[in-house]
């Protein structure tokens, strides 16, 4: 039998950052493109650090690296959209991944508005249109707890999953009994 590589941290706190990211990308996730638009203009960024937190009342929050170019825009309009990505979604995971100017990020997809006025992607699995109500600052990153005030599901979208750093189609149709 194979022996587990077994990273520990027992007293001290360990874990090298490489070790704690070569862990986390075992952990598959949703992908999606979280917008905004507001006083500070348009901004917006691909993320994986996504997840629900109470439905009453429904909230979701978003980890925010505070080092990324979108941070402030963010942080000043207080409104977001998280567009969850379907299977032909792929290259517009990338442009919003970083390294990319606004323009060129926005181009390369279609946008509408729901209530908050941040973008929300035609075609994406589901929107998740939010006011940010509450902010947490932890290491590196911003924790956005974002009160959903609009929601839109696309039926039968395929889903677009991130795994071993690397994207797979997810196929929304039922397994074969
Ligand atoms: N939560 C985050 O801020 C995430 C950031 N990224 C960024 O995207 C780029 C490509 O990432 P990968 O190809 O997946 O390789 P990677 O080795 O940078 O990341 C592997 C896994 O570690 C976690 N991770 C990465 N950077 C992190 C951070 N700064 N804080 C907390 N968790 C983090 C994520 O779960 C990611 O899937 C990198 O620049 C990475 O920093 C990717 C996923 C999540
Ligand atoms: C698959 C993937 C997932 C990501 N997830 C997150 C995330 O959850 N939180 C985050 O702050 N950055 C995440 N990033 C990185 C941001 O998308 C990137 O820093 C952002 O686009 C800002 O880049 P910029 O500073 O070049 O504008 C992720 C990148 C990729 C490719």
């Amino acid at each position: 039998m194979q022996l587990a590589h077994v990273i520990t941290s027992v007293i001290e706190p360990t874990v090298l950052k490489q070790d704690y990211r070569d862990a986390m990308a075992r952990l598959g996730a949703a992908v999606n493109v979280i917008t905004t638009d507001g006083p500070q203009g348009r901004a917006g960024f691909t993320a994986t650090a996504v997840c629900s937190v109470t439905d009453e009342p429904p909230t979701l929050l978003v980890c925010l690296n505070r080092s990324a170019s979108v941070y402030p825009v963010f942080k000043a309009n207080g409104t977001l959209c998280v567009n969850t990505l379907s299977s032909e979604h792929r290259a517009l995971s990338t442009l919003f991944g970083g390294k990319t100017t606004m323009e060129e990020r926005f181009i390369a997809a279609q946008w509408h508005t729901l209530v908050t006025g941040s973008p929300a992607l035609d075609g994406a699995a589901v929107s998740f249109d939010c006011r940010i109500s509450a902010v947490n600052t932890v290491g590196t990153h911003d924790v956005l707890l974002c009160e959903v005030v609009a929601i839109e599901r696309r039926e039968n979208a395929g889903g677009l999953i991130y795994f071993n750093r690397v994207y797979h189609d997810l196929c929304n149709e039922p397994a074969e009994a």
